[in-house]
């Protein structure tokens, strides 16, 4: 006889209605019973996600009344800033608690320096300004570090081939103030170069601006997974080398932990993994350890691969899309940035 658990397996004939005589299993627990219908799935579901758990991710670009569709993220485009102002409305409407600002930087307005970083009426402040004047309650954050301003498509400043930690910092801080006096609630750098939080938050303190929060994104890896994104704001074509020097090796997590430390102790309110779907594991150990609000960055190239897919006919791209969202709260994400924000948020309130 079988045995199972300790105990045998006895064969029992059972003859059920309608059915086939068959030998029932002796089986006492039967996690099935918790699925047999909807709303007893709805009774034991461990994780939900909502419209607040949403970060929406917009692109930028020079003009009115423009919208430029972007090849490798089919379904999102480059807005100009009155289209982003009416983008904004929609996440309002949608519940979506804050958006995220990313600009095209035309290549007549990149230079070495990235100086257009630090320009308070850049694009991005010119649509800060723009949307807090017409949604006032929408949060807005602003992405910080060089890439798109500079000819060279690095984050940060370079001399002989190599990236200035110390200098590109300076640097950093005076594109975090000019975002936040135009408004941006929340600085999001995203350059990993050392000491970058700190020196934000004395700069944005010394200014008084002591409510402006600061998401770091701490754990952030050199990913082939920012393909599109590269795309989107017109750095794919002239970057020249990798990122590998400042983001992480995809190999690590005990270094995850260690950057996401520094972090908080240099004065983050949130802080980020990124990319997201390949880094669950990542997001998980971090939330376990250190019980801060965590956030995920759904990057371009999952939402392309979802995407991709799903217009091949090769996946149902809703089911895979909320499904994908609902495996960042699973993982303990507090949030996630993600470009399918509106379209889950649309199918979260028909629900
Ligand atoms: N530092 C800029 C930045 N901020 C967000 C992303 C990627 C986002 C995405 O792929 O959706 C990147 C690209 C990069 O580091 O090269
Ligand atoms: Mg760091």
């Amino acid at each position: 006889m079988a045995i199972k658990y300790g105990r045998p397996i006895e064969l029992r004939e059972v003859a059920r209605p309608g059915a086939v005589a068959s030998p029932a299993l002796d089986l006492t627990v039967r996690p099935r019973r918790n699925r047999k219908a909807e709303w007893a799935r709805r009774m034991v579901r461990e994780n939900v996600l909502t419209t607040d758990d949403l970060i929406w991710p917009l692109f930028l670009i020079d003009g009115s009344n423009k919208r430029e569709a972007i090849a490798s993220m089919p379904g999102v485009d480059r807005l100009s800033v009155d289209q982003a102002v009416r983008e904004a409305d929609r996440a309002m409407k949608l519940t979506i608690p804050c958006i995220a600002l990313f600009p095209y930087t035309d290549p007549s307005l990149r230079d070495e320096e990235g100086s257009e970083a630090t320009n308070p009426n850049n694009l991005v402040c010119q649509a800060v300004r723009a949307i807090k004047k017409e949604f006032p309650d929408l949060g807005i954050l602003c992405d910080v570090a060089l890439d798109p301003f500079t000819s060279h498509g690095h984050d940060g400043l370079i001399a002989d081939g190599k990236i200035l930690n110390d200098e590109t910092v300076a640097v950093l801080v005076r594109q975090a103030l000019v975002q936040a006096e135009a408004g941006c609630d929340i600085i999001a750098p995203s350059d990993m170069m050392d000491g970058r939080v700190a020196a934000i938050r004395e700069g944005l303190d010394r200014a008084g601006l002591l409510d402006v929060q600061i998401m770091a994104y701490a754990a952030k890896y050199a990913s082939a997974f920012y393909g599109p994104f590269r795309d989107a704001i017109g750095s794919a074509k002239t970057l020249t080398g990798d990122k590998r020097t400042y983001q992480m090796d995809s190999a690590n997590t005990d270094e995850a932990l260690r950057e996401v430390e520094l972090d908080i102790a240099e004065g983050a309110d949130m802080v980020m993994v990124k990319p997201g779907m390949p880094y669950l594991d990542v997001v998980r150990r971090v939330k376990d350890t250190f019980a801060m609000p965590t956030f995920a960055y759904q990057v371009s190239g999952e939402y392309a691969m979802i995407a991709a897919a799903a217009n091949n006919g090769w996946l149902d791209g809703d089911r895979a899309m909320m499904e994908s969202l609902l495996a960042f709260k699973r993982a303990g994400a507090d949030g996630v940035l993600s470009y399918f924000a509106p379209k889950a948020a649309e199918k979260l309130r028909a629900q």
